[in-house]
């Protein structure tokens, strides 16, 4: 089906925004994603759909990640995962704004604070379709680990009250819990099924997918977000809201997911709504049958992790 583009200009023109970043979490790999996603031909295959696709080379962060970066309170590296998301914003907020299709390539969800910010920038009234086995709305208070890729949406929806301060004071608190829905939940932390509740954020589990079936559960997230069908659609999608048997390549693989197929389906339709603005793909690992030697990857500086040996140049182009 041929869509036509709302907010898209012609010809269509997707920008590929490549973050090789894991500083929103302890382990290395996700760092490593999008510079194996390219690899593997993805610039080709968007061409062969027709897309005119701009790629300059991965975002680069080393500059950033030098500095000293103790926690803030239970947040672990604030500062880094703050600039590096900043970073992010303004890059696909220029994307959104020339109506060029956004692709970030994550890299951990700490990054869609940055993503999403990029959108909002824009279309402050935009819908957010975010399809996960997790909620990634954990705040300061409620997290259990720490790891700001389990809390970026409470820093969208402005759940904390950021001061002046804080490394977080950028990010504009305008996303309006029912601008946001959930695809594919099944581990959600007790404190974040109090913050959905209490908020009234509307999420399709992977319960209501066996229930209703992916076609109807789309239609009710869109129904939800979007009523009208008028508003550009942010899609941030989690790889690990895919079956590990599916995508086993992510940091914290959850049973129980989304089958190839549905997955597919949620972004195919997504697609037909001719509605989309921007498009997240986050923590994709690899195991690399090719060569990442050409980018050096950021990680976050706290906890023991790995951390960048000598830079690497890098050489990456479509
Ligand atoms: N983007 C992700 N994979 N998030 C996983 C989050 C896991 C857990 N809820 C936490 O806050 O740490
Ligand atoms: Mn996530
Ligand atoms: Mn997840």
């Amino acid at each position: 089906m041929a869509a036509s583009h709302h907010f898209l200009q012609e010809p269509k023109t997707v920008a590929i925004v490549g973050c090789p970043f894991s500083g929103g979490q302890p382990k290395p790999g996700v760092d490593h994603g999008p510079i194996h996603l390219i690899n593997a031909g993805l610039a080709k295959q968007l061409e062969a759909l027709g897309w005119k696709v701009e790629f300059g080379g991965h975002h680069q962060f080393e500059e950033i990640s030098a500095e000293n970066d103790p926690a803030i309170g239970k947040l672990k590296n604030p500062r880094l995962v703050s600039k590096v998301s900043k970073a992010v914003a303004d890059t696909v907020g220029g994307h959104v704004q020339q109506g060029t299709l956004a692709l970030t390539l994550g890299g951990d969800h700490s990054l869609a604070m940055g993503t999403i910010s990029g959108t909002l920038s824009k279309y402050p009234d935009a819908a957010v379709i975010w399809v996960d086995a997790h909620a990634d709305i954990n705040t300061s208070e409620t997290t259990e680990s720490g790891n700001i890729h389990g809390m970026p949406v409470s820093f969208l929806l402005g759940l904390e009250k950021q001061e002046e301060s804080s490394p977080f004071a950028w990010v504009a608190p305008i996303l309006k819990p029912n601008k946001i829905v959930y695809i594919g939940l099944r581990d959600v932390d007790a404190g974040e099924k109090k913050i959905l509740k209490e908020n009234g954020i509307k999420a399709f589990s992977m319960h209501e997918v066996d229930k209703y079936g992916i076609g109807k559960v789309v239609d009710m997230a869109l129904d939800h977000v979007n009523p009208d069908r008028d508003l550009p659609i942010h899609l941030s999608f989690d790889v690990d809201a895919l079956d590990p048997s599916v995508a086993p390549s992510t940091g914290t693989p959850v049973r129980g997911g989304l089958t190839f197929r549905e997955g597919h389906y949620i972004c195919e339709a997504i697609y037909e709504t001719g509605l989309l603005v921007a498009v997240d793909l986050m923590e994709p690992e690899l195991i690399p049958p090719y060569s990442s030697d050409t980018v050096t990857p950021v990680r976050g500086l706290g906890g023991g992790s790995a951390h960048n040996s000598s830079p690497r140049p890098y050489l990456i182009s479509p």
